[in-house]
């Protein structure tokens, strides 16, 4: 198969931490290329040759800070930015009808709701965590929680590096997604995030919330259910944000050619 013929993708802040390791990852695929990176507004990138940007040799790759041109001729973006650029990006993908994957954190309620509507016209998909471990996880979450009554009191813990502007990560939403899934609840309705001072005993039934924040940390996430007299604890550890990127770039390829709509790596890794 020649080049062209291959997915274009376009990686929406190839300056940051996630950007970079798909940018080297989807250099090495012989199953999609590279056809565009952005960055943020003003970013010394923009403007530039990827190769050069990078202090290296001339890639053909353009990036720039004014998405439309490089959206309009790729397939897909694999966007990791903040959530008003996500928005921003989800119109563009949209008009060009391009797979827009989304694994930016942080989204509020009318973020997903502009996400939903740009999903009628394109394929959006969108996962807090896009690694095969935190999904297989997130069914043994469920299956635990509908196992367990509410003696079980259900704490998530998550840590990450001294960089990460949300919390709860959006990892730990998807768990508590999963675990009020399983109790039947509506996650909402239940959780508590963080705690301090005296705030009385704790409430049958919720889900509580805590982030640690420090240093290099990649990712960790503890699902405890404690209960009088033994507690479970489901973890996840990421060592390294390939397990992120790889499970991006499986999902660019997944959604080409499929319908629009708002899917998740449930469906990609066909898990549901
Ligand atoms: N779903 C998953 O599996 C994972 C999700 N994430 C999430 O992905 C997001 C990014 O994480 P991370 O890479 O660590 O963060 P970084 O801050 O390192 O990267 C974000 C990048 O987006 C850039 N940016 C900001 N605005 C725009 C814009 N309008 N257009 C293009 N680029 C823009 C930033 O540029 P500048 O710094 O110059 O402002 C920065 O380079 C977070 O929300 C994080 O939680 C992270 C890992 C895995
Ligand atoms: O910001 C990060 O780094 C990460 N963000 C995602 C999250 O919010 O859960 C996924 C992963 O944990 C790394």
């Amino acid at each position: 198969m020649s080049d062209v013929a291959l997915p274009g993708i376009v990686v929406a802040g190839g300056s940051g931490r996630m950007g970079r390791m798909l940018i080297e990852l989807i250099g090495a695929s012989d199953a999609c290329r590279l056809v565009g990176v952005t960055v943020a507004p003003g970013h010394r990138w923009a403007g530039h040759d990827l190769g050069e940007a990078m202090g290296g040799a001339p890639s053909g790759v353009p990036v720039t800070d004014d998405p439309i041109e490089v959206v309009a001729r790729a397939q897909t973006v694999i966007d990791f930015t903040t959530p008003a650029a996500t928005v921003a990006m989800s119109e563009l993908a949209a008009q060009a009808r391009a797979v827009h994957v989304v694994g930016t954190t942080g989204l509020e309620t009318a973020d997903i709701a502009a996400l939903e509507r740009a999903a009628r016209h394109a394929t959006v998909i969108r996962a807090g965590n896009m690694s095969l471990g935190v999904n297989l996880l997130t069914q043994l979450v469920t299956r635990v929680a509908a196992a367990l009554d509410a003696d079980y009191d259900i704490e998530i813990v998550e840590a990450h590096h001294r960089h990460k502007v949300d919390a709860p990560s959006g990892t730990a939403l998807m768990l508590g997604e999963a675990a009020a899934a399983g109790r039947g609840v509506a996650l909402d309705a239940v959780a508590e995030r963080g705690r301090d001072g005296i705030t009385g005993a704790r409430e049958r039934g919720r889900i509580g919330f805590h982030a640690i924040r420090g240093g290099d940390i990649v990712g960790e996430h503890d699902v405890i259910f404690a209960a009088e007299g033994e507690r479970i604890v489901l973890r996840h550890v990421a060592s390294d944000r390939s397990v992120f990127a790889r499970g991006a770039i499986k999902a660019a390829l997944w959604g080409q050619g499929r319908a629009p709509g708002s899917y998740d790596m449930l469906d990609v890794l066909d898990l549901r």
